[in-house]
């Protein structure tokens, strides 16, 4: 996998950048299908938001359902899983990330206004979670859905990505505060973080 110039440039520049066709219809159909089908087996749970040293439940700031997601070949999130791990050593050698490992979670917005409250996915000078990226798994997603991606780009007005199927959106973790608006239908993501290659 490449990453164009304008995504490269994107990512230096801006701190993000978006794709709107990160598998192809078929393996994104594929994809979505486990997606919906592990979530509605309600294997998901509820997340969890650090207070401090505390793990709470607060559905106001964190209202999704989710699950790990390991790899497994020949399967349609194993295609999305690979997809991912080339993704990652793409951002390394076009954008020098250094990134290591990554974790893979699905989350589903159940709807009725669930939402994530503004907030970053690390903070700089840990050696934790360097760049997020997240694929969209909702076919037929209209504006009245709600629940799209707000970004909030320092210095710059605020960005919104809708969560259409297939869509992916690269940011980078220490630099990008993001929220997700109010869901009124289901939504599905699948979010790999990246580690920094000497993270332990
Ligand atoms: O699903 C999304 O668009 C973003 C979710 C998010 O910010 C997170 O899980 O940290
Ligand atoms: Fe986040």
């Amino acid at each position: 996998m490449e990453l164009t110039d304008v995504e490269v440039e994107a990512l230096g520049t801006r701190g993000y950048f978006t794709r709107p066709d990160f598998l192809g219809d078929v393996a994104a159909l594929a994809a979505r299908a486990e997606a919906l089908a592990r979530a509605e087996s309600g294997v998901l749970h509820a997340a969890g938001i650090r207070r401090g040293a505390e793990r709470t439940l607060d559905s106001r700031v964190r209202g999704d359902l989710i699950g790990w997601v390991e790899p497994e070949a020949g399967t349609g999130l194993g295609v999305l899983w690979e997809h991912f791990a080339r993704l990652g050593q793409a951002l390394s050698s076009a954008a020098y990330l250094g990134l290591g490992r990554f974790d893979l979670q699905l989350a589903c917005y159940p709807g009725g206004g669930a939402r994530y409250a503004r907030h970053f996915d690390s903070f700089p000078g840990q050696s934790n979670r360097r760049a997020t990226a997240i694929w969209y798994a909702n076919e037929g997603w209209v504006p009245e859905h709600g629940g799209v991606l707000r970004l909030h780009p320092e210095g710059s007005a605020p960005v919104d990505v809708a969560p259409m199927l297939d869509t992916l959106v690269v940011f980078l973790s220490e630099r990008i505060e993001h929220e997700v608006l109010p869901a009124h239908a289901s939504r599905l993501a699948l979010t790999a973080w990246y580690y920094g290659r000497d993270a332990g």
